[in-house]
């Protein structure tokens, strides 16, 4: 497994090897001793799987506040999207950055977003299944949100100027500015 950093300490982009013949490929696309051999031992209790049907669609920004904090390993099994995360761990030194990855079914690319990030994703092409582990259970009312498109995040989603397809939820989502993060940066509870 391939494990590349990005601008924000502890959000990791890992690519499972594939093994490919005349059939076509296999890979071990998660593996609890080989998560731990790198330092990434994370127990997930839950498994997601969003379809969305249009390009063009976001989904987040989202996160849950402990004790509902979710880590989420996020991969992409058809389609491709860009997936996002926003640090928002008070005392942090990347404070309010973030950062976007393309996952897509054809690179097997993955993306570990740790509690204390909002979460979100675009969609790229139609036609998207995106599946993602979490290491806690769904807490609706635990749930904090921010607008996808907030000036003072300045997100480059990769979607281009049109407006974006959302949930209604979504759309109502608050400032980032207006945020009380329940996250501090270097706490793991
Ligand atoms: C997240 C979730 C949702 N649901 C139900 C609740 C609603 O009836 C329906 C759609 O939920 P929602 O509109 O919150 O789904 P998304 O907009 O894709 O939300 C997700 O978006 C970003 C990308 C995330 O990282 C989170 O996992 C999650 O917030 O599924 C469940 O039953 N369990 C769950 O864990």
């Amino acid at each position: 497994m391939q494990i590349e950093t990005t601008a924000l300490d502890g959000v990791v982009i890992l690519t499972p090897r594939r093994f490919g013949d005349e059939r076509g490929f296999f890979s071990e696309t998660w593996n609890a001793r080989a998560m731990a051999e790198a330092g990434l031992a994370l127990d997930f209790v839950q498994d997601n799987h969003a379809w969305t049907r249009d390009a063009g669609t976001v989904r987040g920004l989202h996160y849950q506040a402990p004790p509902s904090a979710q880590d989420k390993l996020v991969r992409v099994v058809r389609g491709r999207i860009m997936d996002v995360a926003v640090d928002v761990r008070k005392g942090s030194p990347t404070y309010g950055q973030w950062t976007g990855v393309e996952l897509s079914a054809g690179t097997g690319r993955q993306l570990l977003v740790p509690r204390g990030f909002l979460h979100g994703y675009a969609t790229l092409t139609p036609d998207c299944d995106v599946v993602y582990k979490c290491t806690d259970y769904y807490a609706p009312r635990t749930e904090g949100a921010v607008r996808f498109d907030d000036p003072d995040l300045g997100i480059d989603w990769g979607i281009g100027p049109g407006a974006a397809i959302l949930s209604d939820k979504d759309a109502a989502a608050g400032r980032f500015a207006d945020l009380d993060s329940p996250f501090r940066y270097g706490e793991t509870a």
